[in-house]
């Protein structure tokens, strides 16, 4: 049998509302699940690690990147850039495994409009409130002040992109989020598989009528 196509499962939200928290929890739950780790000019926060929750480079390696055409798509976001690199992409696509990416709605929009599009799975996640958010950003203790208020702001501009995403979760009860998310990438693995098998037991349908039509 023809073994499915890896997916794209593209996780965006206003920053705090969760989805760090969620896609560590999607990588747990399935060996299958790659994390697709961005290249940044962010400064590491105390706990990440080079490699393993970014590639962090000066703004001169990022743009060198971005020239060699190393990058599936790239984009400024509180004013640092951050690009996935195109290198484990279309290796993860063929070799059928999934590959999540926790990037911003430009960076949604880039791999939507690319040749990859079709092996995209969007998920766009909500906040239960505006104050919840605020909450959240403050109890990660991650964040200055003045970050946490440049990212309040831009929350209006990045929930207004929902309606290009495949599926809209509200991130209010964690354990229950997580389940909706499975619930989606599931399904989505099982339409996925489906096709090759019900393209042949469509042929034969075919064949056994034009017998028929025979007789
Ligand atoms: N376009 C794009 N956005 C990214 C990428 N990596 C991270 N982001 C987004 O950049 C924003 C800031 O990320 P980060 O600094 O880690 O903050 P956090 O999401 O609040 O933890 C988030 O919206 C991320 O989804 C990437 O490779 N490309
Ligand atoms: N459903 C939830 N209920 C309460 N707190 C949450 C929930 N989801 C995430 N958090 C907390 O909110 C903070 C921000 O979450 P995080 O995953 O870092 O957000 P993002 O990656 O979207 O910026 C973290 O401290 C996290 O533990």
């Amino acid at each position: 049998m023809t073994q499915r196509r890896g997916l794209l499962i593209i996780i965006s939200s206003p920053s705090g509302a969760g989805k760090s928290t969620l896609s560590r929890r999607l990588l747990d739950w399935d060996g299958n699940i790659r994390f697709s780790v961005s290249a940044t000019t962010r400064a590491p926060r105390p706990g990440e690690e080079h490699g393993l929750h970014y590639f962090f480079h000066s703004h001169e390696d990022f743009q060198r990147l971005v020239d060699e055409g190393q990058m599936l798509e790239h984009a400024t976001v509180f004013g640092n850039s951050y690009g996935s690199p195109r290198g484990p992409v279309e290796e993860a696509i063929n070799a059928g495994r999934d590959l999540l990416f926790d990037i911003d709605w430009q960076g949604g929009q880039q791999i939507r409009a690319s040749a990859l599009g079709k092996h995209v799975l969007s998920i766009f996640i909500l906040p239960p409130s505006m104050k919840e958010l605020e909450r959240r950003l403050v109890s990660r203790a991650q964040d200055a002040p003045d970050v946490i208020a440049k990212r309040m702001a831009q929350s209006r501009d990045e929930i207004s992109h929902w309606p290009e995403y495949d599926y809209v979760l509200v991130n209010d009860n964690l354990d229950e989020t997580e389940d909706r998310l499975r619930t989606i990438i599931s399904a989505e693995r099982l339409r996925l598989s489906q096709q090759p098998g019900v393209v042949e037991v469509v042929r034969r349908l075919n064949a056994e009528y034009e017998e028929e039509g025979k007789t």
